[in-house]
């Protein structure tokens, strides 16, 4: 079953063509990963998805077979700075004027969960960019959405963090119908049930591949060392021949 699918999708900015009968689907429960590089396109479809982009699309469809809840996990600065990080966990409560004592908890927890507990008096401001993650990881947490929109969320960070914070998304959103987009090839090995590389939208996608084993995966590992060459080639391919 399909969370989403994309039919005959052409999307112009402009007059510009960005997407021309883009076909595309995201299976319930795993994780997608759109590989591709600088302004091919990636951040576009997601907004289309989210129902962002629509006065840009000329043809097709967006099809959600079953109504479902978005959440949208972006790169970084998604906190409010003059919320306490309790209240910005609790966003959509706070907005709705409904926080409880039960939501105050949730939000408690799933702050202990994303590894935030000791830091709960501090501001966002008081925030490294990696602990930043962490409570908008717990925000997300706590939406209980259905398709989770992952903007390269993991993008800012150092590489240490980075791996941590794709291992605790990968922990606390295993079950989840995950669309992550990234440029990092490494990325999409570690975390992804599905990867496809967008290197022209023009054009139909490539089969997915279907990297082995359990996530978060082993880098090192001989299958995933050669499918990271395979990715690297396939990006190279999509390149703009001065930069190869
Ligand atoms: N509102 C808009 N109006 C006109 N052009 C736009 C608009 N939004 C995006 N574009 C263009 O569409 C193309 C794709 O942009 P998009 O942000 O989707 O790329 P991306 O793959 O997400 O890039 P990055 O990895 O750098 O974020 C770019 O050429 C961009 O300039």
């Amino acid at each position: 079953m399909n969370a989403v699918e994309i039919r005959s999708l052409t999307l112009a900015f402009e007059q510009q063509a960005l997407f021309t009968d883009f076909n595309f689907d995201l299976p319930q429960q795993q994780w997608t990963v759109l590989l591709g590089r600088s302004g091919v396109g990636k951040s576009t479809l997601l907004r289309a998805i989210a129902g962002l982009e629509n006065t840009a699309i000329q043809q097709g469809n967006i099809h959600f077979p079953r109504p479902l809840k978005l959440a949208w996990l972006a790169q970084q600065d998604s906190l409010y700075p003059w919320l306490s990080l309790l209240d910005n966990v609790q966003l959509e409560q706070h907005l709705k004027g409904k926080k409880t004592r039960q939501s105050r908890q949730q939000a408690e927890h799933l702050l202990a969960a994303v590894q935030m507990e000791n830091h709960l008096h501090k501001g966002c401001q008081q925030l490294s960019g990696g602990q930043r993650q962490r409570v908008a990881l717990a925000r997300t947490l706590m939406q209980n959405a259905d398709l989770i929109l992952m903007d390269e969320p993991f993008s800012a960070l150092d590489a240490v963090t980075r791996l941590q914070l794709q291992d605790l998304a990968c922990d606390l959103l295993q079950q989840k119908t995950v669309l992550l987009i990234t440029h990092d090839p490494q990325e999409a090995i570690r975390v992804g049930d599905r990867i496809y590389v967008l290197h022209d939208p023009r054009r139909p996608l490539n089969p997915a591949h279907l990297p082995e084993g359990k996530k978060p995966r082993d880098l090192t590992e001989n299958p995933q060392s050669a499918l990271q060459q395979m990715l690297f080639h396939q990006l190279l391919q999509g390149a703009p021949h001065e930069l190869v």
